[in-house]
């Protein structure tokens, strides 16, 4: 495996609110190497956004990343001899991230239209990204910007580029965002829910897209969605949340064959598959967790069927199970290795 482009330890984010502390990151950890898609994969309020936030420099108050938080990017962008160095994100400065953010870490969200400023048009915007963080003339920039919509597929570009936002369909916008993203050929891609506004059809090619682009350039991608099937798709290995925390983190045939947390075979059950007998979906019994003033337990506690008396009583850190294989959970679900699998 190549070198990790992020290294992300124990990150916690908080928000200080007159209730008292929502705790809606506590305590995620991952690896994410160039050419890898990392799925992230949870309920809503599960805590992937501001996981995702926090990595790009956005939290705002009355939000924070908690002291102890690591967010480690390898870039040159600072060092004086343009050699590689971890530069800890968490730590970095607003103005310094303006220089990661859109260069080194592009972003693509979920609304399109929340992304793209209505007053510019197309070409307006992309150039200005471009020439903001490469060294390039404008008339550079918008060869390279009519190149990229070439390769997500917006039909006749050259002329397109001069139209404003809203003169394109909602799929098409998703397109040009996906190019913005891509822009300055980040490390790393972050994506956040890009397909949920777009109706069936254009979300799978949108999908499609972004995983060609991904695989051509070689980029990092950290892809966030409710959606398993989604992930199934996309992801090289996948990260399960539930209640700020990470349970379950592995690779993706694993997590779908040999998943070893309560919650993942939870989540599992309830995504109708073609091979099973039963089509009825199985909702997971009981309420999403509080994420205000949390005890010190695994949030999943109240809702599982395999908690013990220790789950009461103790916080289950995070553990490599088998290589590669991490979960939080004192009674992982555990299954032979099939011939397959080995
Ligand atoms: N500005 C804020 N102030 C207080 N709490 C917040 C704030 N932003 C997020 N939260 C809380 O953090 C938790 C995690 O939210 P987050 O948006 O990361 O969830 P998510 O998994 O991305 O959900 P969704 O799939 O709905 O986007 C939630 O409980 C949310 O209410």
């Amino acid at each position: 495996m190549n070198e990790p482009v992020l290294v992300v330890k124990d990150l916690k984010t908080y928000f200080d609110i007159a209730e008292g502390t929502v705790k809606a990151v506590n305590g995620v950890s991952f690896v994410l190497h160039k050419n890898e898609a990392l799925g992230v994969v949870g309920e809503t309020g599960s805590g992937k956004s501001v996981t995702m936030k926090s990595i790009m420099g956005m939290i705002k108050k009355p939000g924070y990343i908690v002291d102890g938080s690591q967010i480690l990017f390898n870039t040159n962008e600072f060092s004086h001899d343009g050699s590689m160095e971890q530069v800890n994100l968490a730590k970095l400065s607003q103005k310094a991230f303006t220089r990661i953010r859109g260069k080194h870490i592009g972003m693509v969200f979920q609304d399109p239209m929340a992304s793209l400023n209505p007053m510019y048009t197309v070409a307006d915007q992309m150039i200005e990204t471009i020439v903001y963080h490469q060294d390039v003339t404008p008339e550079e920039a918008r060869k390279i910007a009519i190149e990229l919509l070439k390769k997500v597929g917006l039909p006749n570009p050259e002329q397109r580029i001069d139209d404003y936002p809203f003169q394109f369909s909602g799929g098409q916008r998703q397109r040009i965002i996906i190019a913005i993203g891509l822009s300055c050929n980040p490390e790393v891609l972050v994506a956040d829910e890009p397909t949920t506004a777009l109706d069936v059809t254009i979300q799978a090619q949108i999908l499609e897209l972004m995983k060609d682009l991904q695989k051509e350039y070689q980029t990092g991608m950290i892809y966030i969605t409710h959606d398993l099937s989604v992930v199934a798709e996309i992801a090289d290995k996948v990260m399960v949340m539930y209640g700020g925390n990470q349970m379950e983190l592995a690779d993706v045939n694993t997590i779908f064959d040999r998943p070893m947390h309560p919650y993942t075979h939870a989540l599992l059950s309830c995504i109708p598959r073609h091979d099973a007998k039963n089509e009825e979906l199985n909702p997971i019994p009981g309420q999403p967790p509080i994420m205000l003033n949390p005890p010190a337990l695994c949030p999943f506690l109240p809702r599982c069927p395999r908690a013990t008396e220790r789950c009461k009583k103790e916080w289950p850190e995070l553990t490599e199970i088998e290589e590669n294989h991490f979960i939080r959970c004192f009674n992982p679900v555990i299954t032979k290795k099939t011939e397959d699998d080995k």
